[in-house]
C-alpha cells in the first residue's frame, strides 16, 4: 500500500531507508517537544538542524529528487516551516522558470549551494488577490540602465513572503514595470535585500517580521518597504519578457506565464495537504483504537471509540479523502511538469488548462483537508485539544493553505471563468472543441441516474451521476450568468451576481476530477489485496462524496429518494468493511514518530503512559509553586483570608 501511497516501491522504500538514517542521528531530532518552545527557540532549533542538513544531506537522500528533499523536510524539519522554507518552495521555482539562461547560471548555483537564501514577494498589506493593484513600482531609468524599486506608501509594503523578515538576503520580488510612463504591468525581478556579509539590511530596504501567526511560525513571514531601491536591468527575470537597454520591452508570449511560481506551488501543494490530513488521521485513528470508553451492549465491556458508527464516519470518509488527494495530486504533479517543460521550450498552449485545474483543486482540497483535520482533532476528545496530540499545529498549518497562493474562493472564480468559456462552446454547438477535463460537459446524459439499476456496473454510474451534476450546475451558472447579461446588466456586474452559483460549479467539476483519480487509480491496481482495499475505501469515497452533493441531484430528479437510500446504506455498509482495516490504511503512509510529532498517536499506543510523562516535562513542573502563584495569587488569598 506504500507502494501505492508514494508512487512506486522504490519511492517507498527509500523512505524507509531515510527515516531509518534520521533515527540513527540524533542531532536532527527536536532537542525538546516543539510545544514547550518559544517562536525564538524554535526558530534557532530548525536553523541548528538546517545547517547539518546542508552539510550532511548527501549522506541521507538523492538532493536532486524533490520527493526525498520533501520526506526529509517532514521528518527533520517539521511542517511548521523552516529558515529556507520558501528558498526551496518558491524562489528556486521562480529563477528556474522564469530567469533567462543567463540570469540561471549567474544565481541558481548559488541558491542550490545556499550561498544565498531567497524568497517569494509579491503579497502587499494592502493587496493580495488582486495583482494588477500591487502598487510597489519598478521604473526604468534609461540614463543608468537600471529599475528604481518603490515602496510609495504603506499599503505598498510587501506583507506576507515567507523567510522573508529574518532568514533571506535575496527575493524575488513582483512589482509594476514602469518604462517610458507606461505601465507594462507586475514584473518578477531578483532584488538583493541583504549584505552577504553582515546580512545587515541593504540601504534603502525597510525590512522585517510581521509578528506570531496562527501557526507556522517557524517562518518568518516578512513585511518589506524600497526607498527608490537600484538594481541593474538585468535583475528584471528575463526567460519570457525582456527590456533592452533602451527601453524596448519585449513581451512574453503568454499573459500570465509570470505566475508560473504560484501554479507550481498550487500543483505541489495538494500532495502536501494530503499528508497532513493523512498524519492528523493517523493519530486520530490510532488514538480510537485505544481509547475505551462507554459500552454498545451493556453486558460487554467498554468499547474502543473506533467501534462507534458515529466515529467511523467522522474518521473514514477523510481517510478515503486523503488517498483522493493522494493519488489527484500526483497526477496534477506529471502535468504541472509536462506543462512547465512545453512552457520553457515556447509552447503555451496548455497553460489555461492547468491553470484552471489546479486553482479547483487548491481550492476544494485545502478546505476538505481542514474539515477533516479538525473532525480528526475532536474525535479524540480532550486529549485532542492537547498540543501532545500536535492535531491543532497540524490544522493551522494546513489551514493557511485555504489563503496562500490565491484565497479560495477567488481561485475558485478563476476555475469558473474556465466552466463557463468551456459552457458557452456547448451552447454554440463547439463541444468537439472542448478540452479533455471538461469534455463530458458536451456529452447528453441519461434522463436518470442508474447507480442501483445496473447490477456490476462498478463506479461507471456513480461517475456519469458525478458528471450529471457537474454539468447541469456549470450550465445553469452559465446562464445566469449570459441572462444577466442579455438584460443589460454589465459583464462584472453580471459575473459577482453570479458568483456564488459559479464558485459551486467549481467545486463540482473539481471534486469529478478528485473522484475520477481516485478511479483511474483503482484500476491499474494489479495487486489483488491492494485493488480490495482500496475499492473499499473507493466505494466510501464515491457514496460519502454523493451523499454530500445530493440535493444537485434531487432537484432535477435524476436521483430518486430510493436510490439515495440506497448510497447512505452504501456508506453504513463500507464503515464497516474498512474498520478492519482503517489503522493499517493510515499506517500504511509510514509516518515515523519523528515525523508525526504527536504524543497522542504514537505507534506503540502507550497513549496514558506518555501523555503523563509529556505533562511531567512541561516547564510549569520545573518547580511545584510558581512566581505568578508567590508574586500574586498567595497574597490575594491572604489578603482575602484577613
Ligand atoms: C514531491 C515533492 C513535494 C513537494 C511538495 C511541496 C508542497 C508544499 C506543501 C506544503 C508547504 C507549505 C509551504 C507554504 C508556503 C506558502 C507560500 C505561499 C506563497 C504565496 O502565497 S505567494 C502569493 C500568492 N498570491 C496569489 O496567489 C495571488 C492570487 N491572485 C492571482 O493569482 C491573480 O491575481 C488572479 C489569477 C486571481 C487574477 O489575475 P489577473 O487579474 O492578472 O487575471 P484575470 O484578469 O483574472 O484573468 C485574465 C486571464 O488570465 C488567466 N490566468 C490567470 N492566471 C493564470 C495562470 N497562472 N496561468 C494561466 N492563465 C492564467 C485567467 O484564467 C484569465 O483567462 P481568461 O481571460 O478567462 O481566458
Ligand atoms: C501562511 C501564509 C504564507 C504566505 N506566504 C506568502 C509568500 O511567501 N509570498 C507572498 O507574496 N505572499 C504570501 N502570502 C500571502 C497570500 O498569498 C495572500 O494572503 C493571499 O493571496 C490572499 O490575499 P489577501 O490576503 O490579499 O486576501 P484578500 O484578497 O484581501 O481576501 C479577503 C477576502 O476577500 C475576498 N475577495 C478578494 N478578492 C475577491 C474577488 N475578486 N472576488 C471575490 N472575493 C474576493 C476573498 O475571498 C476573502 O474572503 C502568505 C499568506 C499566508 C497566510
Amino acid at each position: 500500500m506504500a507502494a501505492q501511497i508514494w508512487g512506486s516501491e522504490k519511492r517507498a522504500r527509500r523512505r524507509r531507508e531515510i527515516s531509518a538514517k534520521i533515527a540513527q542521528m540524533p542531532e536532527l531530532h527536536d532537542s525538546k517537544p516543539l510545544p514547550f518552545m518559544t517562536r525564538e527557540e524554535k526558530i534557532m532549533e530548525s536553523a541548528r538542524k538546517l545547517t547539518i542538513l546542508t552539510e550532511k544531506m548527501g549522506q541521507i537522500i538523492d538532493p536532486t529528487d524533490p520527493a526525498e528533499l520533501y520526506h526529509l523536510n517532514n521528518e527533520v524539519l517539521g511542517l511548521e516551516g523552516n529558515p529556507m522554507a520558501l528558498h526551496g518552495v518558491m524562489f528556486i521555482p521562480a529563477l528556474s522558470a522564469q530567469a533567462s539562461d543567463e540570469q540561471q547560471a549567474k544565481w541558481l548555483p548559488r541558491a542550490l549551494r545556499r550561498e544565498i537564501i531567497g524568497t517569494y514577494a509579491q503579497t502587499e498589506l494592502g493587496h493580495g488577490t488582486n495583482l494588477q493593484n500591487l502598487e510597489t513600482t519598478a521604473t526604468y531609468d534609461l540614463a543608468t540602465q537600471e529599475f528604481v524599486l518603490h515602496t510609495p506608501q504603506i499599503t505598498a509594503l510587501k506583507w506576507w513572503p515567507g523567510n522573508l523578515g529574518k532568514s533571506s538576503n535575496y527575493a524575488v520580488v513582483v512589482a509594476h514595470m514602469i518604462i517610458k510612463a507606461k505601465n507594462y504591468g507586475p514584473h518578477p525581478f531578483m532584488v538583493q535585500l541583504r549584505d552577504e556579509k553582515t546580512h545587515e539590511p541593504l540601504p534603502g530596504i525597510t525590512i522585517g517580521d510581521i509578528g506570531p501567526k496562527m501557526a507556522y511560525n517557524i517562518v518568518d513571514n516578512g513585511f518589506l518597504g524600497f526607498n527608490k531601491y537600484r538594481i541593474p536591468r538585468t535583475n528584471l527575470l528575463m526567460r519570457h519578457t525582456k527590456v533592452e537597454a533602451d527601453g524596448t520591452y519585449i513581451k512574453p508570449p503568454h499573459a500570465k506565464i509570470n505566475y508560473s511560481a504560484m501554479v507550481h506551488v498550487r500543483a505541489y501543494m495538494l500532495t502536501g495537504q494530503a499528508i497532513m490530513l493523512a498524519s492528523a488521521l493517523n493519530i486520530a485513528t490510532r488514538y480510537s483504537s485505544v481509547r475505551r470508553q462507554g459500552q454498545i451492549d451493556k453486558s460487554q465491556p467498554e468499547v474502543k471509540v473506533l467501534e462507534y458508527q458515529t466515529q467511523q464516519h467522522r474518521l473514514f470518509p477523510s481517510i478515503a479523502r486523503a488517498y483522493a488527494f493522494q493519488f489527484a495530486g500526483a497526477e496534477t504533479v506529471k502535468l504541472y511538469e509536462h506543462v512547465l517543460k512545453e512552457m520553457k521550450s515556447g509552447n503555451v498552449s496548455l497553460m489555461a488548462d492547468l491553470h484552471a485545474l489546479t486553482s479547483g483543486l487548491k481550492s476544494v482540497v485545502t478546505y476538505q483537508t481542514g474539515e477533516g483535520i479538525e473532525q480528526a482533532r475532536m474525535a479524540c476528545g480532550g486529549h485532542g485539544y492537547s498540543m501532545a496530540s500536535y492535531i491543532s499545529e497540524i490544522y493551522g498549518v494546513a489551514i493557511g493553505g485555504c489563503t496562500y497562493e490565491g484565497e479560495n474562493m477567488v481561485m475558485l472564480l478563476q476555475l469558473a471563468r474556465y466552466l463557463v468559456k468551456s459552457a458557452a462552446l456547448v451552447k454554440s454547438g463547439q463541444s468537439s472543441k472542448l478540452g479533455p477535463l471538461v469534455a463530458y460537459l458536451g456529452v447528453k446524459s441519461e434522463p436518470t441516474s442508474l447507480i442501483d439499476r445496473i447490477p456490476n456496473s462498478g463506479f461507471t454510474e456513480y461517475v456519469k451521476t458525478f458528471q450529471h451534476v457537474s454539468k447541469r450546475q456549470t450550465l445553469k451558472a452559465a446562464d445566469m450568468f449570459f441572462g444577466l447579461m442579455e438584460k443589460g446588466e454589465k459583464r462584472e456586474i453580471a459575473w459577482n451576481k453570479c458568483s456564488v452559483e459559479l464558485n459551486r460549479a467549481s467545486r463540482l467539476h473539481t471534486r469529478l476530477f478528485i473522484v475520477e483519480a481516485f478511479v483511474r487509480r483503482v484500476n491499474e491496481i494489479a495487486d489483488i489485496r491492494i485493488k480490495e482495499a482500496l475499492t473499499d475505501l473507493l466505494h466510501l469515497h464515491v457514496n460519502y462524496e454523493l451523499l454530500d452533493i445530493a440535493s444537485y441531484a434531487l432537484e432535477d430528479g435524476f436521483l430518486s429518494a430510493s436510490q439515495l437510500d440506497y448510497i447512505r446504506d452504501q456508506v453504513y455498509l463500507y464503515l464497516g468493511k474498512i474498520r478492519p482495516n482503517a489503522v493499517s490504511l493510515l499506517d500504511s503512509w509510514e509516518f515515523s514518530d519523528i515525523e508525526l510529532r504527536s504524543v497522542l498517536g504514537r505507534r506503540d499506543g502507550n497513549v496514558y503512559e506518555n501523555l503523563f510523562k509529556w505533562a511531567k516535562s512541561s516547564p510549569l513542573n520545573k518547580t511545584d509553586v510558581l512566581s505568578s502563584v508567590t508574586q500574586y495569587l498567595k497574597p490575594m488569598m491572604e489578603k482575602a483570608r484577613l
